[in-house]
């Protein structure tokens, strides 16, 4: 590693920044630039039919501004501009966006592209960095700015064109000072400033002013800080909304984004799960979500990601990570054991209304479209609650701890020879052989149990024979029949019944009951459980079955 080939990005000094110490109320104004930025990262393009395909899951996700390409650049991308116009597909409270360089040719190309839309966002950039300034562009500040204000001339004078046979279309300026973290940023606030100049815009009228990391190479407080300090000094900040663009190049530009808005950004681009140039831009999806897991509405409609992220992946060709933020496929998914116990515990005491409060689950997963069934996955990490949170989702068993613990080695044996997940089918199966449930449910022929004051007589006939006993109650009078007829005292240490969710257990047929008995035997201490049509025969059967094991 050669770390003195590197240096520090300089930025300003704000010692008394403002940004640590604001919080988000609301959620930003949201630019997707999936079909331009994300677009131009990818080996192969989108094709105009691909292009429209993620167009409309944008517009249903909610976006009210979408960047929809680089007209001038392609035949494509000028046809997809045209097809969303001449087939009216723009909804009339979504407004297109469109990047064009600071080059006259190109302006007046994408004016053309945009002949009849009702409103569009005209973004124009040059680069403002110290870097492309003296080795790409090799001009001086006072050139790179005169860019900048030709270029804005251009956007308004083709503006004024088009409204001619147009005066329909309403036009927004936006200027990027593009590499913006990479330049000084008293530079990026005279550039801007010279943009605003020309374009007069106010209040009423703003322009848009779009502060790009476009090489993230800056820590997140530090480009907070550029930002910050870009609007503190911006004359006439009013008569601007300052939008914000990340890339993701150290891995922050969700970080850098969020900052950001605490500094004073009123608006946000970025792509669905972050594709884009080299490590992406900033993921929408993410900082969406951050907001709702914090009780801001994010104004974006990710309830069902499943139907969008199959389009992203078919047109971008990349596919998402199991591990992405809020969305990947086992981002709800726990293995170890400690953690199926906590949100286990959790998840039953979370009442419906009230503030979500469940460990390891930043926000329940069903408010994006994920079923509890891929919350907890039995694995030879999971502890007994894992198999008991999945046997209870799966078939609406609530077992007793004393059953969770008895059955414990069992799933642990499974998931040791499996060597992977456990599936809820071959854990049912492995419970249904570990306690024989349903297998000697016929023994039973026959049983009568009557009350009288405090002690109950309960009669079975059990495979042709008569047990006769009494007790307290059922079980007690059982444990009496069976020392009656055996010599061997048996005590019941705990029990538990409950009634069957109907169609919950797929052999359960007519069960309406099921019922767990602890009982303490001359042999040891035994497991019973069984399932019946009524709670009085499901408690017999588990005795019985306990006793038989
Ligand atoms: C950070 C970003 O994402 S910026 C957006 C980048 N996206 C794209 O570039 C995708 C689409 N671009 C293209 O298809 C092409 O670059 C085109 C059609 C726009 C332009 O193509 P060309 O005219 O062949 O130019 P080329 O691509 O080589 O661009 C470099 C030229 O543009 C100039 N240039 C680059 N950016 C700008 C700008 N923002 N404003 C003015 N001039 C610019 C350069 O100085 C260079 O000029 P030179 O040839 O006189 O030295
Ligand atoms: C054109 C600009 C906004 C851009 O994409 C960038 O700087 O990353
Ligand atoms: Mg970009």
């Amino acid at each position: 590693m050669q770390p003195e080939k590197y240096r520090r990005n300089p930025t300003p000094n704000l010692a008394d920044r403002q940004w640590p110490n604001n919080q988000l109320e609301k959620a930003p104004i949201w630019v997707s630039v999936d079909l331009r930025d994300g677009n131009q990262a990818l080996a192969n393009p989108m094709t105009v039919d691909q292009k429209l395909k993620l167009w409309h899951e944008l517009v249903d996700i909610g976006f009210k501004t979408i960047e929809i390409g680089f007209p001038s650049a392609s035949q494509p991308e000028f046809d997809f501009t045209r097809r969303l116009i001449e087939e009216n597909r723009i909804p009339d409270d979504v407004t297109v966006q469109v990047l064009v360089q600071a080059r006259e040719h190109l302006i007046e190309r994408t004016y053309e592209a945009l002949e009849g839309v009702k409103k569009a966002v005209i973004h124009v950039y040059n680069t403002t960095s110290v870097v492309q300034r003296e080795n790409v562009f090799e001009k001086s500040k006072d050139e790179i700015k005169a860019m900048a204000v030709q270029g804005a001339k251009w956007v308004q004078e083709y503006a004024q064109k088009a409204s001619i046979a147009h005066p329909e279309s309403e036009w927004v300026f936006q200027y990027s000072p593009e590499s913006f973290s990479q330049t000084e940023t008293d530079y990026a606030v005279e550039v801007c400033k010279a943009v605003m100049d020309v374009w007069q815009p106010t209040v009423d009228n703003k322009c848009i002013l779009n502060l790009p990391a476009t090489v993230e190479s800056n820590s997140p407080n530090r480009f907070a800080d550029q930002v910050e300090y870009f609007i503190r000094n911006l004359p006439n900040r009013e008569a601007a909304i300052i939008s914000i663009h990340t890339h993701n190049d150290r891995g922050c530009a969700v970080a850098a984004a969020e900052l950001s808005l605490l500094a004073g950004a009123d608006r946000i681009e970025g792509t669905l799960l972050g594709n884009g140039e080299r490590t992406g831009n900033m993921d929408i999806v993410t900082l969406a979500m951050n907001l709702y897991s914090e009780g801001i509405d994010p104004e974006l409609d990710f309830t069902s990601p499943k139907k969008w992220i199959e389009v992203v992946e078919e047109v971008t060709q990349i596919t998402t990570h199991p591990r992405h933020p809020w969305v990947g496929d086992v981002v709800y998914t726990a293995y170890s054991g400690s953690h199926q116990d906590a949100i286990r515990k959790c998840l039953l005491k979370q009442k419906n209304g009230q503030p979500w409060n469940v460990a390891y689950l930043p926000i329940d997963p069903k408010d994006i479209g994920r079923d509890y069934e891929a919350i907890i996955r039995v694995n030879s990490q999971s502890g007994k609650a894992g198999s008991a949170f999945v046997l209870a989702q799966e078939y609406g068993l609530n077992l007793p701890k004393w059953v969770q613990l008895d059955f414990a080695p069992v799933a642990q044996k499974l998931a040791e020879e499996k060597g992977g997940v456990v599936s809820h089918i071959d854990l049912f199966e492995a419970f249904k052989a570990h306690y024989a449930l349903g297998e000697n449910n016929d023994q039973l022929e026959n049983y009568k149990v009557d009350r009288n004051g405090e002690s109950e007589t309960v009669q079975l006939e059990i495979s042709g024979e008569i047990w006769a006993g009494q007790g307290q109650g059922t079980l007690s009078a059982l444990c009496d029949a069976y020392q009656k007829k055996t010599g061997a005292s048996i005590d019941v240490i705990d029990y538990s019944e409950h009634a069957m969710h109907q169609n919950a257990m797929p052999d359960g047929k007519d069960a309406q009951a099921i019922a767990y008995v602890y009982l303490d035997t001359p042999q040891g201490k035994t497991v019973g459980i069984a399932m019946a049509q009524d709670t009085v025969s499901a408690m017999i059967l588990a005795a019985l079955s306990g006793l038989q094991r």
